[in-house]
């Protein structure tokens, strides 16, 4: 015991936390580097960030974990496991996952920035996790750094003593073995009692299809190792461990994990659902009184519905879905049918780029060539017998007379931005039906502006617009805030005399007609002529707000081809059949995939 206890007083469980693009990333990697545990020539590029789009994207999205051994100045060697957080807003939920294995947090801000909107949210979920808090002023390589006026900053804004803040630069490897010693010397080491009966946290799983689900732990109390009997506590399902390991950063299999520690247990669990995040292990035989406290459950904010453009697909993509869904809790799926797509899903995503990520991943990883709708958020509609719907999918909108009223989902969201924008930020939310809350001053230079604005405006093109408008210098956080009242209607799109009821999508009525119009000139542009005249009607009930027409196509494309050059022919067929791929077939129309989405683009 006493061994046990001596090698938890030299265990350290923290993450990295940052603003997306200040350098968690890179000074992972550094800090991998710098411990050994990878050589250089071993090492890819940020190696934490496994997934390949991850890497194209240059972001985080699936948290990993990684322990490491660092000989400390105090001549001790330290056994420190770092846990990597996402960084990109819709994946708030996942760092507080990270958070709750960990008692401390490397607050990465880049010294030329400053803070952003995502370095508050994440401190404010280090706070609730009781974590201590070192700060790492980062970048300060750059010519603008201004590492000073940061260390300011982090000390007003957040509170924190940064009197110990170490200036680093993760590109060029400077701070590296300070940050490190300040882990060691102020982040607590675990608190655990190996004593007691055995209480882990789940905060991750994959699974692996020979071994199973793979569900990742931090040892709270007692001891795990391979032969004992468990116990998940939420779905009280039982197994016998065949495997315990560490990451290091490969997965490694070890003797067991005691107090403290960060690893993984293989029990031949089968069903993903037997196992929770947020979940605690517990011995079978002799459990523990309490669970921890797990995570709050999350629940998707956007939806869309995912359609193979192959009918013949469908049992795929439903696997594909199955598949992602056992590394990725918060994805959510059911079956739809649509007159005008066919036989699909409706999703759930934490937001856009969640939504964007998994429909790569389908057509990448599983090779099956979709359509999405628009993303829709979920409207609560009255109805006038006092029954109450949720609706996710515009084409289940109820009609217009059993309706009583309609709420909508409202954010908090917070911009920070230098002062010369505040006007252009503030025209933004309006032209967003955003309703003003305050204005507060960060420093004499940048300010944080809050707003109440539906979800369904910032899930359109807000993000883009607010970059664009602000030359990339405002950044955005935010929350759900609760459900408002509002003049909603349900815009359908006819084409052809056909109502396409993938494209509908509900809108203000004080917007309808705008909109309407906007959409139905995007439609225009974006259909290909056919053989015939194809009209496009925008209405909302019986009334038609909006009408284009899509010309019809003059000759045929082969006739230029004069019926000479076989080659050139097939070229010209090959190439008509890659655009052809993303359309889909609605009544006698071809729809582009482009289409379903022209309602997310609604310059006006
Ligand atoms: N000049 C300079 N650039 C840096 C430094 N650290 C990181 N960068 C660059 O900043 C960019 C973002 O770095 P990442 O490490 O990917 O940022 P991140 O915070 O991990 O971003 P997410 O993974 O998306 O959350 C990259 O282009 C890095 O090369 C630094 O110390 N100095």
């Amino acid at each position: 015991m006493t061994d046990i206890r001596a090698r938890q007083r030299k265990i350290r469980n923290f993450s990295i936390i940052a603003h997306i693009d200040h350098g968690k990333s890179t000074l992972a990697d550094r800090i991998l580097e710098y411990t050994g545990a990878l050589t250089t020539r071993e090492m890819q590029e940020q190696v934490l960030d496994q997934m390949d789009l991850e890497r194209e994207r240059g972001i985080t999205i699936k948290l990993q974990a990684v322990a490491l051994t660092y000989k400390a100045d105090d001549g001790e060697e330290y056994l420190l496991n770092l846990i990597d957080t996402p960084g990109h807003v819709d994946f708030t939920y996942e760092v507080s996952r990270s958070l709750a294995a960990c008692e401390g947090a490397l607050l990465v801000v880049d010294a030329a920035q400053g803070i952003e909107a995502q370095t508050l949210a994440n401190v404010y979920l280090a706070l609730d996790n009781d974590l201590e808090i070192l700060p790492v002023i980062n970048k300060i390589d750059l010519p603008s750094a201004d590492p000073e006026r940061v260390k300011q900053e982090v000390e007003d804004v957040i509170g924190l003593d940064t009197s110990n803040a170490v200036l680093a630069s993760a590109k060029a490897g400077i701070g590296i073995k300070e940050i490190l010693e300040q882990v060691v010397l102020s982040v607590p080491a675990p608190q655990g009692d190996p004593e007691q009966p055995l209480k882990a946290l789940i905060f991750d799983s994959h699974y692996d299809p020979y071994k199973g689900v793979i569900v990742y732990v931090r040892v709270i109390d007692g001891k795990i190792k391979s032969g004992s009997k468990i116990k998940m506590m939420a779905t009280g399902k039982t197994f016998e461990v065949i495997e315990v390991g560490a990451f290091k950063p490969r997965m490694t299999i070890v003797d067991e994990l005691n107090v403290g520690d960060v690893g993984f247990i293989v029990a031949g669990i089968r069903h993903v659902g037997d196992t929770q995040v947020g979940d605690t292990v517990t011995d079978a035989k002799n459990p523990t009184p309490e669970p921890l406290p797990g995570y709050r459950k999350i629940n998707p904010m956007v939806y869309c519905g995912l359609y193979p453009i192959e009918t013949s697909d469908y049992i795929d993509l439903r696997e594909a879905l199955e598949k992602l869904q056992l590394n990725d809790a918060s994805l959510s799926f059911e079956p739809e049918t649509s007159s005008a797509l066919g036989f699909g899903f409706r999703c759930g995503f934490l937001g856009l780029l969640h939504m964007d990520v998994i429909q790569e991943r389908i057509e990448r990883e599983f090779n099956i060539p979709l359509i999405t709708t628009a993303p829709s958020v979920i409207y609560h509609v009255t109805l006038t017998n006092g029954e109450v719907m949720k609706i996710d999918n515009p084409s289940n909108y109820p009609e217009v007379g059993r309706i009583d009223f309609v709420e909508e989902p409202y954010v908090k969201a917070s911009i920070i931005v230098p002062n010369d924008y505040v006007g252009t930020i503030m025209e933004l939310c309006q032209n967003k039906r955003g309703e003003y809350v305050n204005m507060e001053y960060l420093d004499t230079t940048r300010v944080t502006i809050t707003y109440e604005i539906p979800l369904s405006e910032i899930v359109y093109d807000f993000f883009d617009q607010l970059k664009s408008s602000t030359k990339g210098y405002a950044s955005l956080d935010y929350e759900l805030s609760g459900y408002r009242q509002s003049n909603l209607a349900k815009m359908d799109i006819v084409l052809n005399g056909e109502q396409v009821d993938a494209l509908s999508f509900i809108v203000h009525r004080d917007r309808a007609y705008n909109r309407g119009r906007i959409i139905c000139e995007k439609l225009r542009e974006l259909i290909p002529r056919q053989m015939f005249e194809v009209p496009i009607q925008a209405s909302v009930g019986t009334k038609v707000v909006a009408r284009e027409t899509v010309k019809a196509m003059r000759k045929n494309v082969l006739a230029k081809c004069y019926g000479g050059d076989i080659s050139r022919k097939r070229k010209l067929l090959e190439k008509q059949k890659e655009g052809k791929k993303r359309m889909k077939q609605v009544g006698n129309v071809e729809v582009p995939q482009e289409a379903f989405m022209a309602v997310l683009k609604n310059d006006e």
